[in-house]
């Protein structure tokens, strides 16, 4: 099952199309899954989406204090944000919220849709919660599987008459893989045998299968040596070239030359913007 040797670092820099191969593996296909490309007719559009975070508080339920308090940002697609701040501040509260875990006590979080001359165009919608990703802080300590494939397809349907929909998820796990600069790992590999930076690309590409408009890390380099930090702070500046990046994290030396906007939070769970301090 080994596809080849690992990808060096650099290999992370050259986001591209993925080449059509492999991947049949991991539905069972003897044939080599075709992958299929439509030609699509160029539109140039200088319309753009932004996620917005509109006047959100958040109270456990049976507490008398909120976590959260009013809090509001706007962060544009294909764009890199970063919250920081003090622990225990609410950060990791309103990533839950965001990725639809729990549910705002007030407020709303929804997708702004802007014209070219930075007018609303059309109603705001709710964010679909299916189209969010989350890393949680240290991924790697949720793995379950002993090799790289059962890990990626865990959740993935297992009855039969799905052949197309699993067709459809190998074809994103190959582009996944490819992202992150992982395509050329032996699926049989025991996940626990990574690197420490392998890990963490092997738990971004099980969220990237799901092709979500927004990704969110809490605490991606927590824990990483100096080289997997750098290597993983590069493969997110690619990232974001892909989609949109919402990152809570304490290591900002890092991660500031791929800030787009920032936020600190605040004690009492107030979100002010502000670039990090260096
Ligand atoms: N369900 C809950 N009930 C009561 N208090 C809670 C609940 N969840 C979180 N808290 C409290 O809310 C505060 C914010 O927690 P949160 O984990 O969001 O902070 P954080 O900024 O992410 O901290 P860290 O940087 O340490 O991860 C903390 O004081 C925490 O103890």
């Amino acid at each position: 099952m080994a596809v080849s040797a690992f990808l060096s670092p650099a290999s992370i820099s050259a986001i591209a199309e993925p080449p059509t191969s492999f991947y049949s593996v991991a539905i069972g296909r003897k044939q080599p899954l075709k992958i299929r490309r439509t030609k699509k007719p160029r539109v140039v559009s200088c319309d753009y989406s932004c996620i917005e975070v509109r006047d959100v508080c958040y109270r456990p339920p049976g507490t008398q204090l909120n976590i959260l308090n009013g809090v509001n940002f706007s962060l544009r697609e294909k764009s890199f944000g970063l919250i920081f701040g003090k622990s225990g501040s609410g950060k990791t509260t309103l990533l839950q919220l965001l990725a639809g875990l729990n549910k705002p006590t007030s407020g709303s979080i929804c997708i702004q849709r802007y014209g070219e001359d930075g007018h609303p165009k059309a109603d705001s919608e709710l964010l679909p919660t299916e189209k969010v990703g989350i890393v949680f802080q240290f991924p790697e300590r949720f793995f379950v599987a002993d090799n790289v494939l059962d890990e990626i397809t865990f959740g993935w349907p297992r009855q039969k008459g799905s052949l197309e929909l699993k067709e459809h998820l190998t074809s994103n796990l190959q582009r996944a893989f490819h992202w992150v600069g992982l395509d050329s790992i032996p699926l049989d590999k025991d996940p626990q045998l990574l690197s420490g930076g392998y890990k963490r690309r092997l738990a971004l590409a099980i969220q990237l299968v799901q092709t979500p408009d927004l990704l969110i890390l809490d605490e991606p380099l927590a824990g990483l040596d100096w080289k997997a930090r750098a290597d993983v702070a590069k493969l997110l500046k690619q990232l974001k070239k892909q989609l949109t990046l919402l990152v809570v994290s304490h290591d900002l030396r890092e991660l500031t030359a791929l800030v787009d906007q920032s936020w600190r939070m605040e004690t009492g769970g107030v979100l002010l913007a502000e670039r990090p301090p260096l």
